[in-house]
């Protein structure tokens, strides 16, 4: 078996291999030559003093797989993010064409496309497969949800020589990354097994921006103005705006803060009281009394405990659970509220659902999804495995995927973005 000692790293010319550390020793986070040691508290559930101990992202000085012997593929599984193509893209680019690796593979729908079972063949990836991917939305080698056995996905890894698998996908897919690399680490194999972080959501823990975020709030944006407009041109108007946001509010909140708009603002970490003298129903009403129109943001993961009563919870088929319209119910529970008070309102409910998701990066979510592909290829060729490109403190670091996903995270109600939402929104505490 090759070992990182067999090869010198020879195709890099003088790029980074020094500055993320030296950047690193200038902010102050480095412990030593090799690893950076977050003390400051990077979240609620590390306020215990607990330490992260983690690896900054880039090339490597020795690199662990013979380039001219090696072969890399890339699998993208969830819902869409904004950035997706982009992705396969920097990762074939930098795989074959500065480490000149000579197999890059991609894989087609998901962890599905390594069942042999779904019929699916590989993706043989070429400059002209990947020429123009970068401005299209979507990603070019489909995805999937729906569980995969590991050692199956072992079984082809095996199969097909496949030496790097970058995983692209939310918190689930990186779950089924550390199967996979645990799959490959009882068997003794040669093989690393890097996850690159995607989320509209934002919620994946030990990444502080997921590419696809800022192009998704782009886009809600546009709905908030919109929904803004009716409001502001009726009587009593009310644009109510639903946006993606399963468990975690960072859409919603980013949307509103970045329109400067709304001025309610539900999100699942924030339990919401509808009725009483302190409650949204009740402060929705003023507001209307006293402005006359109102824009209220709604994350898809809110006021669930208000909806799922009397309903046991639904989940796909990646085992996530499926909310009920929140949408929908608060629309009728502001209907019913009005119209028992005899006042007339004008409401327009506007859902974007995928739409916000499934276009092109922005110029943002290009160059992180460029620079986010890059490190898992650096990590990946010195052989590093189970980890996840993070992003903390504006360094892109190796995260040990198990460390990733032990955690969902959330808004931070005690947070700068959190507070700056109350505080544009002139929004009450429940
Ligand atoms: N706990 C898990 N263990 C193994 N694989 C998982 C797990 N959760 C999800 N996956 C797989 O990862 C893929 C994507 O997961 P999903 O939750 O749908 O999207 P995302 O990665 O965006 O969160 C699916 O093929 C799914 O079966
Ligand atoms: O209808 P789909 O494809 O399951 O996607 C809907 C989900 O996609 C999300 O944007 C996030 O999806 P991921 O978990 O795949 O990142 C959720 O907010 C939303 O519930």
């Amino acid at each position: 078996m090759l070992t990182e000692k067999d090869f010198e790293i020879t195709t890099l010319g003088p790029c980074a291999i020094d500055s993320p550390l030296r950047r690193l020793r200038d902010v102050g986070f480095i412990e030593d030559s090799s690893r950076v040691r977050l003390q400051p508290k990077i979240g609620p559930q590390y306020a215990d003093g607990m330490e992260l101990s983690v690896e900054e992202a880039g090339p490597r000085e020795r690199i662990h797989f013979e380039p001219r012997w090696s072969c890399g593929a890339v699998v993208t599984c969830g819902g869409l993010s904004p950035g997706l193509n982009n992705v396969i893209r920097s990762v074939y680019s930098e795989l074959a064409y500065n480490y000149e690796v000579p197999r890059v593979l991609g894989v087609r729908n998901g962890y599905m496309g390594l069942n042999p079972e779904s019929g699916l063949k590989l993706v043989e990836l070429t400059p002209a497969y990947v020429d123009h991917i970068h401005d299209m939305g979507g990603t070019v080698l489909g995805s999937s949800r729906g569980p995969q056995d590991p050692a199956v996905i072992v079984d082809a890894l095996v199969r097909e020589s496949i030496d790097m698998l970058f995983c692209v996908g939310g918190d689930g897919t990186q779950r089924g990354a550390a199967k996979i690399a645990a799959e490959v680490q009882r068997r003794g194999l040669d093989k690393a097994i890097v996850g690159i972080p995607k989320t509209i959501d934002n919620d994946i823990e030990f990444v502080y921006t997921s590419f696809g975020y800022y192009t998704a709030l782009e886009k809600a944006q546009e709905v908030l103005r919109g929904a803004h407009v009716e409001a502001r041109c009726a009587p009593n108007g009310i644009g109510l705006v639903k946006l993606m946001g399963r468990d975690a509010g960072f859409i919603a909140a980013g949307a509103a803060l970045a329109s400067q708009d709304a001025n309610f603002v539900l999100i699942p970490e924030v339990p919401v009281r509808l009725d009483g003298e302190h409650g949204f129903l009740a402060a929705l009403e003023h507001r209307l009394a006293t402005r006359e129109h109102a824009l209220v943001v709604v994350a898809e993961g809110a006021c669930q405990d208000l909806l799922n009563r009397a309903r046991a919870a639904e989940t796909d088929a990646s085992g996530n659970i499926l909310h009920e319209d929140v949408g929908l119910f608060l629309r009728d529970e502001i209907k019913r509220y009005f119209k028992a008070k005899g006042i007339a309102i004008n409401l327009k409910y506007l859902d974007p659902s995928y739409f916000i998701r499934s276009v092109p990066a922005n110029s943002s979510d290009r160059i992180l999804s460029d620079q986010m592909a890059r490190m898992a290829v650096h990590a990946g060729m010195a052989g590093k495995t189970g980890v996840m490109i993070g992003s903390i403190h504006n360094e892109l670091v190796h995260v040990p995927i198990t460390t990733s996903i032990a955690h969902r995270k959330r808004v931070d109600t005690a947070s700068d973005l959190w507070t700056a939402v109350m505080r544009s929104t002139g929004q009450p505490a429940w």
